[in-house]
């Protein structure tokens, strides 16, 4: 069975999706930030803090290597994931990767009480939301195998929607390395 692997912005759902989309899968559900959290045991804030966003992404390409040998999960990885390329590689390799776009003004909403998000503790996290989704966009949609409008219909839309082309793709890869 393949591994599924959901990307997108802050905000895009990809926890939420993902938990449900692997509770009716059967299978186990992983959260990279999460599994992060629980290596490090401090949170995502002060591990940016403390080893800056460099030291973040060290530790986010190890938590994605290591989750994505497992056949069957699903996985939600980090906004910023699919900034380094051998994390694309990765993701494109051993998975069906699903992008979940959601529109700049929709993921302001959803996260702007949220203060667990360093890179949107700015001036104007609205405008670095802009900025992000102008710069991330193409990226996601490089790796993606299966784009999601994540911004209209609750969570259970999107799982049924994700199920239902997932299981009409061709593309079944073996999460192995
Ligand atoms: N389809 C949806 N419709 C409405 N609200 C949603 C939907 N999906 C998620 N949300 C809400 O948006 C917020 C962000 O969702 P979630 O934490 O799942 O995003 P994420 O992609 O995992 O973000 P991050 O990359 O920061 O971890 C949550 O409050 C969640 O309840
Ligand atoms: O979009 C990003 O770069 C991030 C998103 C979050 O999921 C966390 O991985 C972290 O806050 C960085
Ligand atoms: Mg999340």
């Amino acid at each position: 069975m393949s591994c599924l692997i959901l990307i997108g912005m802050m905000g895009a759902g990809k926890t939420t999706v993902g938990k449900e989309l692997a509770r009716r899968r059967g299978v186990r559900f992983a959260d990279v930030d999460q599994e992060i959290i629980a290596r490090t045991g401090v949170s995502i804030p002060t591990i940016f803090e403390i080893e800056g966003e460099a030291g973040f992404r060290k530790r986010e390409s190890q938590a994605l290597n290591d989750l994505t040998r497992e056949s069957g999960i699903v996985i939600a990885t980090g906004g910023g994931a699919v900034l380094d390329p051998g994390n694309r590689e990765l993701m494109a390799g051993r998975g069906v990767v699903v992008y979940l776009n959601v529109p700049p003004q929709i993921l302001w909403e959803r996260t702007r009480t949220d203060r667990n998000r360093p890179l949107l503790q700015v001036e104007n996290p609205r405008a670095r939301i802009e900025e992000l989704y102008r710069a991330r966009d193409p990226l996601y949609r490089e790796v993606a195998d299966i784009v999601i409008d994540g911004g209209r219909g609750n969570p259970g839309t999107m799982v049924r929607q994700i199920e239902k082309v997932v299981q009409n793709l061709d593309k079944k890869f073996p999460c192995e390395p």
